[in-house]
């Protein structure tokens, strides 16, 4: 797989949108992890905001998340691999710093959503760069669930999660949003971050 595309979109508008970014079967694999941690309860009520501040709010939104790890799991550990090789390219490419990579598995029930937001916490800017990989098979329009971006220029843009599809965007720059899902939603979110600056 290439990472120029993403580069070049990134320094032109901020985002990119790859289709197939993985191969089918890791999207399978991580597909059935997912539901398989949602079905043993694994996944718990996301939260908003960060640290002290963490708190569930059902009206901003309504995913499960869990954490992933290195080692739990062979597909896991070869997404984080692709990720390991997107860092370093951004890294090359705009000398960004990135130094982490943190990732959880998404869950949205049908009726869940996230209204808009911006990935970066008021207090801590460590996150740098969203991305986002879909593990829907054959997503139709009727389904909802898309993720709209507020572009700075141009309208609002809505992406399918469509198994395989894969956003990048600059955390900072783009507010975005899930639209109300009619099927279970599932995904890969993760944030490519600078180590947090120390907070006094
Ligand atoms: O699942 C998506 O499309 C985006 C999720 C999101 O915005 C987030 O978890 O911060
Ligand atoms: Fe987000």
């Amino acid at each position: 797989m290439s990472l120029q595309p993403i580069i070049e979109d990134l320094a032109r508008c901020g985002w990119s949108l790859q289709e197939r970014f993985v191969e089918q079967p890791l999207i399978d694999a991580l597909a059935e992890e997912c539901r398989q941690r949602e079905s043993l309860g694994e996944l718990e009520p996301a939260g908003v905001g960060r640290a002290a501040g963490l708190a569930v709010r059902e009206g901003v939104r309504g995913d499960r998340i869990r954490w992933i790890e290195v080692g739990q799991s062979p597909a896991c550990d070869r997404y984080l691999t692709h990720m390991e090789a997107l860092r370093q390219e951004l890294n090359r490419a705009f000398f960004l710093g990135l130094e982490e990579f943190e990732c959880h598995f998404a869950f949205y029930p049908p009726g869940a959503f996230y209204k808009t937001h911006l990935d970066c916490f008021r207090d801590d800017d460590s996150r740098i760069v969203t991305v986002v990989l879909y593990l829907n098979t054959e997503w139709q329009s009727a389904d909802g669930g898309c993720m709209r971006m507020h572009l700075r220029q141009g309208p609002a843009l809505d992406v399918a999660p469509l198994a395989g599809n894969l956003v990048v965007f600059l955390s900072a720059e783009v507010p975005h949003e899930v639209l109300p899902t009619q099927r279970d939603r599932l995904s890969l979110t993760g944030w490519f971050r600078r180590r947090a600056a120390r907070l006094l």
